[in-house]
């Protein structure tokens, strides 16, 4: 029997492209740092058994109804906005996700966002870059304090859980806004639950954890916005359009919320000329939440044993459909 096709839309390390090719024929889109194209995944989906792909990849039904032999789709992410996982159930391909291997991580970096937006660090290392570094002063650069604020956190999942873990060290006081309450969380870290109302009102950084779905699609527009305290600070490590960045840019510059960190964007990538860039009081990274060395290599292998999983006839161990 022919050994199984997969393709991968991203150049991978070696020992991953290996761990695949003890038991299939494998190819690899060329680039690490560019998205395979639309033409050649139009190309490679017809012909594969599985596909190897991450967050820039749109699976969308189109390109899912290419596909004439696909049994699994492993995409290196545990966000899965981006593939069409209605039609891939329709068509009885399995859709595996990397979850829990990029919790901490993804909290490190919630919580570095939030503090270097609190303590404006970007605009301190600026000063510095740009020779500006006049004197000790007594009110220069102050920013806000983290410890004793409350923290609201939309989406109390798995990474939310764990924002909040690092929350509670800083003795800050925790809400937060989910689709069904966390008994177990209330109880571990003192957290408590609160409608979308109160917790925007009332919490000085709002953190959002949410998966990007048709539900969460700006559910922080320019009215979740405006109810936010002024002197509030708006952190979105999720995915971008969760949060509408036109209203974001309107209500930054009208002093209407004090500052934003953002991980994640409606359109990525974003080029320096981005709005949002314009304003001193964004601190703003180029989505990467789980990139520390050993997490990014530990999803790597996650994914390509989802593979072999699928390719085997067996269930996916981290299946979404
Ligand atoms: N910036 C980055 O590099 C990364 C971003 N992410 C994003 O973070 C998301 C969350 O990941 P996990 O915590 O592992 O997912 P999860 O599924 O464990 O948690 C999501 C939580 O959001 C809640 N939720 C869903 N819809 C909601 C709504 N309309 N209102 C309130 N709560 C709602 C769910 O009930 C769940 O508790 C991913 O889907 C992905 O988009 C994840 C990893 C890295
Ligand atoms: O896992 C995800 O959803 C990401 O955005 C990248 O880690």
């Amino acid at each position: 029997m022919d050994e199984p096709y997969v393709f991968i839309t991203r150049r991978m390390p070696e020992d991953i492209k290996a761990r695949l090719e003890a038991s299939c024929r494998v190819s690899m889109w060329e680039y690490e740092d560019i998205p395979v194209s639309k033409g050649r995944l139009e190309e490679e989906i017809k012909h594969a058994d599985a596909l190897f792909c991450n967050v820039s990849d749109n699976i969308d039904n189109e390109m899912l109804n290419k596909a004439e032999h696909l049994k699994v789709i492993a995409t290196m992410a545990v966000g899965y906005n981006n593939i069409d996982i209605q039609t891939a159930a329709d068509k009885g391909i399995q859709v595996a996700h990397t979850p829990d291997v990029l919790t901490e991580t993804t909290a490190d970096l919630t919580f570095a966002l939030l503090m270097a937006s609190a303590r404006r660090i970007a605009e301190g290392i600026d000063v510095i870059r740009n020779n500006e570094w006049g004197a000790w002063a007594p009110f220069f650069l102050t920013g806000r304090d983290i410890h004793h604020a409350r923290i609201g956190i939309i989406g109390m999942g798995r990474i939310g859980e764990a924002v909040a873990r690092r929350a509670s060290g800083f003795n800050m006081d925790i809400v937060y806004h989910n689709r069904s309450p966390k008994p177990d969380v209330e109880e571990s870290l003192g957290a408590s639950y609160a409608g979308m109302d109160e917790l925007l009102t009332t919490s000085d950084f709002v953190c959002v954890q949410t998966p990007y779905t048709k539900e969460t699609h700006h559910l922080i527009d320019g009215n979740a916005l405006q109810k936010m305290k002024k002197n509030a600070v708006l952190i979105n490590t999720s995915r971008g359009a969760v949060v509408d960045e036109t209203a974001l840019y309107e209500a930054l510059q009208a002093g209407e919320i004090r500052a934003a960190g953002l991980d994640v964007f409606e359109k990525e990538p974003i080029g320096a000329d981005h709005p949002l860039l314009t304003l001193p009081n964004v601190t703003a990274l180029p989505h990467i939440g789980s990139a520390s060395e050993d997490t990014r290599q530990k999803m790597a292998e996650m994914t390509a044993d989802h593979i072999l999983e699928g390719l085997r006839g067996d269930t996916v161990s981290n299946k979404v459909v």
